[in-house]
């Protein structure tokens, strides 16, 4: 796999970085997810391949055995806020000065500079920052965040893992690592570039919620079929347009014009009654095959079955029976080979990695027995 052979020391955290740890671990680097000791259960459902080691990094051992594990690694992932690090020692400039290829990835909500920098926040707090949420939800209603997807994952854990591909190409070329300041805020903000680009073709010149692309036309938009589920359409080109109208049963004429604004409140209503009168199933099956830009709305369950999405293999099933989606994009000679087996248990692996990182048995036991790391192999097993 691309990744064979990379070193990636993760720090635990809560949703992105895990998910930027979860993409360089499908693509086959090594990850050791570092967690805290005394603590029961993993909060991380993106564990997929990653091998887990308990440590107390406020311990002054705990903070060297990090070093050691660093030393020998390429990558070293925090998702704490500013400072954190450098508080514990392990900023760095310490570990950049003991190894310099070290490539030091600091995923935060607003980056390591500027008055936020320190500041608590969630998904929903970068993508108000970013400019973008001010431009989602339906017309006359709140702004609405999309899930978490935007910033912590998006913008945060996908741009992350970008972020450290490019370090480690460019390390090969220098022999030296960097640090990266990934910033959810920024990369919510630079993976919604077009939003800002595009105003000039005017399609953002009206409220939110009346444009073309954010629910305001009628031919971009769901729509409730007899059977309570929905159809998306997203059918934009005229050519794809005629498809649309051809497969509703409805005849051009006697409609407004596709780009008449003022009659798209009409239009939707029109289309919103048609959709209600056939079920998804029935819907799925008129317009399949034709480029009238109309598909089924999956719910997450069905996904994975969709005949097309079925034969591409696009969501896998682990050893536990949990489906979920396959690693993205697929590369012809050097694919990502997801691990199936279940996710680590917290310290797991802590002995087995600090024996393999060099620590001898006798040192590892005093870790174990002053609690500054813990070992949970027995747990494993259960
Ligand atoms: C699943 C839910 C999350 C969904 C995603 C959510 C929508 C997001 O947006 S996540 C993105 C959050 N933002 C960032 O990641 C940006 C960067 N990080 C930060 O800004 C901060 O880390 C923070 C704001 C996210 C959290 O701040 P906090 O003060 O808690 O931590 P830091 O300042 O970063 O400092 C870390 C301190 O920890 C010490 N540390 C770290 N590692 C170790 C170690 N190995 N040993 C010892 N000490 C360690 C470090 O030294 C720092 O110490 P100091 O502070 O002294 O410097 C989840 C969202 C909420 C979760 C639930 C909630 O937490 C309650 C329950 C908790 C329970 O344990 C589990 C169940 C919960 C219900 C839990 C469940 C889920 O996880 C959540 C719902």
């Amino acid at each position: 796999m691309a990744l064979a052979g990379v070193r990636v020391i993760e720090l635990a955290g809560l949703a992105p970085a895990p998910f930027c740890g979860m993409i360089l671990s499908d693509f086959g680097a090594r990850v050791i997810r570092v967690d805290r000791t005394k603590v029961t259960m993993a909060m991380d459902a993106q564990a997929r391949g990653k091998q887990s080691v308990a440590l107390n990094l406020k311990s002054p051992q705990g903070v060297a055995v990090l070093k050691k594990l660093c030393l020998q690694s390429d990558i070293v992932l925090e998702p704490f806020r500013k400072g954190v690090m450098e508080k514990l020692g392990l900023g760095p400039e310490e570990l950049l000065k003991e190894n310099p290829r070290l490539i030091y990835a600091r995923l935060t909500g607003y980056g390591q500079s500027g008055s936020y920098a320190k500041c608590a926040g969630h998904d929903i707090n970068y993508l108000a920052m970013s400019g973008l949420l001010s431009m989602l939800g339906r017309s006359s209603e709140k702004p609405y965040a999309p899930l978490n997807l935007v910033a912590d994952f998006a913008g945060g854990g996908l741009m992350c893992a970008l972020g450290i591909v490019l370090a480690l190409l460019e390390r090969n070329k220098s022999g030296r690592g960097q640090i990266i300041d990934a910033s959810m805020v920024e990369g919510a903000a630079y993976v919604g570039s077009f939003m800002w680009k595009s105003r000039s073709l005017g399609l953002w010149n009206r409220p939110r919620g009346e444009n073309m692309l954010d629910s305001g036309a009628p031919f971009y938009d769901t729509y409730q079929t007899s059977d309570g589920k929905h159809m998306a359409v997203g059918a934009i080109e005229p050519q794809f347009y005629d498809h649309l109208i051809k497969g509703l049963g409805l005849d051009a004429a006697s409609l407004p014009a596709q780009m008449s604004i003022s009659d798209w409140p009409e239009l939707r209503r029109t289309f919103t009654q048609v959709f209600a009168q056939k079920t998804q199933a029935e819907w799925s099956r008129i317009f399949d095959g034709t480029d009238a830009c109309v598909t089924p709305v999956l719910p997450l369950d069905e996904a994975g079955s969709h005949p097309h999405n079925r034969e591409r293999g696009s969501f896998l099933k682990d050893a536990q029976g949990e489906v979920s989606p396959r690693p993205a994009p697929v590369l012809s000679r050097t694919p990502a080979r997801p691990c199936l087996s279940r996710d680590p248990v917290v310290g797991e692996h802590t002995r087995s990695v600090l024996g393999e990182y060099g620590f001898d048995p006798d040192h590892i036991e005093q870790l174990l027995s002053a609690g500054v790391v813990e070992c949970n192999e027995a747990k494993a097993r259960l």
